[in-house]
């Protein structure tokens, strides 16, 4: 298990970015990070992902401190949906079969590529597999991101907005498919997400980040009309519909 305690990062001395941020990503549940622009999620989670070395607090994965686990080790216990990555001069089928590296012991066997068939075909990408990674629509890349990271079967998957670039359909598809990812091989997924609909309908549990600090943590109930406010200064009213919680701002 991913978890970190007491977090304090800076860019530059003096202007703390986390402060004593604390977080656990228990098996089989759904995170949501959330929080203005700029209040220090993405930093959290690099810093979670061992990409950044925190000034306070540790990272521990699996008891261990993050900046013990060897480079292989991590990637085979976490993935990484990162907000931005480059496109290189490789297929989608290579980009996405990239993501075994940290499983395999040599070539590729037919197991991994079953793996890469099968996720590719998950998310409606297997007419892109000898398509140009660099040639793809932002929303296109997007998924094949999420494959690479699907196929790498970590125990922890972070992703950093993960449903950017997407239509409204494909960002319920990439929800729906890492809640199945929770709920189906029990894994812990967290995201830092602004859309909080959709963090609301997949995700079981809420951390809201304020001046990079954690304002709350929790299941649903601490998404309230007032919370939205304090944290995005926006009116918003909370109503069900269908047996479902919907954010509407005022
Ligand atoms: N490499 C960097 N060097 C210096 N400051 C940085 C760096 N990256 C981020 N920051 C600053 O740290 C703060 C937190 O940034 P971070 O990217 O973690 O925010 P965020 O909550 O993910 O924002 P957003 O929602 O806009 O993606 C911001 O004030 C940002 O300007």
């Amino acid at each position: 298990m991913l978890a970190a305690c007491g977090l304090g990062f800076s860019y530059r001395a003096g202007t703390p970015v986390l402060r004593d941020v604390s977080i656990e990503l228990a098996p089989g549940s759904f995170t949501a990070i959330l929080g203005v622009n700029g209040c220090g999620k993405s930093t959290l989670l690099s810093c979670l992902m061992g990409l950044r070395k925190p000034d306070a607090g540790q990272v521990l994965l699996d008891g261990v401190p993050m900046g013990e686990v060897k480079r292989r080790a991590r990637a085979q216990k976490v993935a990484l949906v990162a907000q931005h990555s480059h496109a290189n001069r490789l297929t989608v089928y290579d980009s996405v079969l990239v993501g075994r590296h940290p499983l395999m012991q040599g070539a590729p066997t037919e197991a991994d590529h079953v793996v890469v068939r099968e996720t590719l075909e998950r998310l409606g990408l297997s007419a892109y597999s000898l398509r140009y990674a660099d040639e793809l629509s932002g929303g296109e890349y997007q998924k094949m991101v999420l494959a690479r990271a699907f196929v790498q079967q970590a125990e922890t998957l972070l992703l950093d907005e993960p449903t950017n670039n997407l239509d409204p359909a494909n960002q319920q598809e990439v929800m729906r498919e890492v809640r199945r990812e929770v709920d189906e091989r029990g894994i812990a997924a967290c995201a830092v997400m602004h859309d909080i609909n959709l963090a609301i309908r997949y995700c079981d549990r809420f951390l809201f980040l304020k001046d990079g600090a954690v304002d709350a943590a929790g299941g649903r109930e601490c998404v309230t009309p007032e919370r939205i406010k304090r944290i995005y200064g926006m009116d918003a009213d909370i109503i069900e519909h269908g047996g479902r919680l919907v954010v509407i701002p005022r």
